[in-house]
């Protein structure tokens, strides 16, 4: 059985800057005032209007964009994200893969939960692997006697690693943002958003600023930090 943490993967190419990311919404929402005149080549007039939308909660001009994320996180989490009706997806399949191929080393992997500390919780992290375990060699059980993948996966836990692609414009990642990161959501959906939040925040100007967040200082974790 593999043990890995929780990460995500921006797919979509970001430009230096996020200027052609801004740019792109300019010149669409220029349309509207027939402003086209006032672009300027170095992206501060797209920063700026795109900035005034945002304050303004014009968010249908962030429409005519496109993120993707590729998420490694568990079951559990996986689940929450699909809830999101405006994104598109595509998630690792307990039916079409058996992980006791080659493929898969011939071992399920589960995503650790960081919230149970090894070093502080030795009793409840040896429980949670050894409860893991019983359920992959269960579910390795059965696959030997004849069950297929999508019949023994009744056995693997939620914390089983999943791999889940979430495509989504702007406006609508904003809106998974301002669900996924304050301390009312799901301790392991915050360990991805709330840094993939500052991450986006680094690389796109203005779009997501206005969202913030206090992680981890509800004490939830021990890693990094994001204020307002
Ligand atoms: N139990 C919990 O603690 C939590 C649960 N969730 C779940 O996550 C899910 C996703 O959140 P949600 O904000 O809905 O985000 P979505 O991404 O699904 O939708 C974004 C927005 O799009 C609009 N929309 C989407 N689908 C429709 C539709 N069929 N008809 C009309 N308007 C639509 C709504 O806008 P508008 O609001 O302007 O109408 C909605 O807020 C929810 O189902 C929620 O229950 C999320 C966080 C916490
Ligand atoms: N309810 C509502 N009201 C709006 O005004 C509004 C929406 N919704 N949804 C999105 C659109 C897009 N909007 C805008 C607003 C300003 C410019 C713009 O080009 N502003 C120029 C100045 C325009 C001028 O030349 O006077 C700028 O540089 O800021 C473009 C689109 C406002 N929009
Ligand atoms: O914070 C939450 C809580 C629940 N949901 C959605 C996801 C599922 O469709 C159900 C039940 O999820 P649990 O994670 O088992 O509570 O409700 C969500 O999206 N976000």
């Amino acid at each position: 059985m593999k043990i890995v943490e929780p990460k995500y993967e921006i797919l979509t190419d970001i430009s230096e800057g996020g200027i052609k990311e801004l740019q792109q919404i300019e010149r669409v929402a220029r349309v509207c005032y027939k402003s086209e005149d006032k672009i300027t080549p170095d992206g501060e007039s797209a920063k700026k209007l795109v900035g005034f939308l945002v304050k303004q909660g014009h968010e249908a001009m962030l429409e005519h964009s496109q993120l993707s994320v590729l998420f490694t996180c568990d079951r559990g989490v996986a689940n929450e994200l699909v809830r999101h009706r405006i994104a598109s997806f595509a998630q690792e399949s307990t039916r079409y893969c058996n992980y006791s191929k080659e493929k898969f080393e011939g071992s399920i992997t589960v995503v650790e939960p960081f919230y149970i500390d090894k070093e502080q919780n030795r009793l409840f992290y040896r429980k949670w692997v050894e409860s893991c375990e019983l359920a992959e060699k269960t579910y390795f059980l059965m696959l030997m006697n004849g069950y297929r993948p999508e019949q023994a996966r009744c056995v693997l836990p939620l914390c089983l690693k999943t791999e889940i692609v979430v495509t989504a414009n702007y406006r609508e990642w904003r809106n998974i943002f301002k669900l996924r990161t304050p301390v009312a959501a799901h301790p392991q959906m915050r360990e991805l958003m709330c840094p993939l939040l500052k991450e986006l925040q680094s690389k796109i100007p203005v779009v997501f600023d206005d969202i913030y967040t206090y992680w981890p200082k509800d004490e939830q974790t021990g890693k990094e930090s994001v204020e307002e």
